[in-house]
């Protein structure tokens, strides 16, 4: 199996969580580009879903997925999407393809999270994958030096602008041994939008694509 066809894997055994009628909150990634061809399949059955990126609103709004505003939506049950890195306690690194902000606001309005990843995403220790920060872009270097006080060496993302008009530092050089306490710290920084540490609000259910097929974790 590629690592393709596990992401693929676990993207589709998402879809039995998906509630009849319901409104679902849709990550971004490769990897939820394959829950969204899943999710494609049973339009007819589900209202919606609200979306975390352009990219993934595109890709479903092609599909013929109706896309809500999240401003409209009272609740949503379930937020699918992918991680960078996932730890044995479920806090993952997310925002490798910059969508870390819409991504943290949907997830925090959803009641519960599934992750949807190939076996490479598991980790012992978070931080070998950079860290991504989304930051406004005048803040940048005083951000930067920051992060450094805080042990990292941030390296601008050149040439990527946010959906929500920012720039991404990512954090090489991070042992992140306490995600929650990082979390917090770096998003105080004046100036940072939101940190790719998902700590807070960590994933619910794990699903894993492996040679041998998809494993269930819940915490
Ligand atoms: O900003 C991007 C997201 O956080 C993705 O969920 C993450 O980067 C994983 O993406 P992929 O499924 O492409 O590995």
């Amino acid at each position: 199996m590629t690592q393709d066809e596990m992401k693929k894997a676990a993207a589709w055994a998402a879809l039995k969580y998906v509630e009849h009628d319901s409104i679902v909150g849709v990550g971004t990634g490769s990897t939820v580009n394959h829950f969204i061809d899943a999710l494609a399949t049973m339009k007819a059955d589900i209202e919606g879903a609200v979306s975390s990126s352009e990219e993934s609103t595109q890709k479903m709004k092609a599909l013929g997925i109706p896309v809500f505003d999240l401003n409209s939506v009272n609740e949503l049950s379930l937020y699918v999407d992918g991680a960078d890195e996932i730890n044995a306690s479920m806090h993952m690194i997310k925002g490798g393809g910059a969508a870390l902000t819409r991504e943290k606001i949907v997830a925090a309005v959803a009641d519960k999270f599934i992750c949807i990843i190939d076996s490479s995403k598991q980790v012992d220790i978070l931080g070998e994958f950079p860290l991504p920060v989304e930051v406004i872009p005048m803040a940048r270097s005083y951000v930067g030096r920051e992060l450094v006080k805080l042990g990292g060496d941030p390296v601008y993302r050149e040439g990527v602008i946010t959906d929500n008009g920012n720039i991404i530092l990512d954090v090489y050089n991070m042992k992140i041994m306490q995600a929650k306490v990082l979390e917090k710290q770096i998003n105080a920084i004046v100036g940072v939008v939101t940190n790719g540490l998902f700590a807070h609000r960590a994933a619910d259910v794990l699903l894993v694509g492996k040679e041998a097929g998809v494993e269930t974790i819940t915490d």
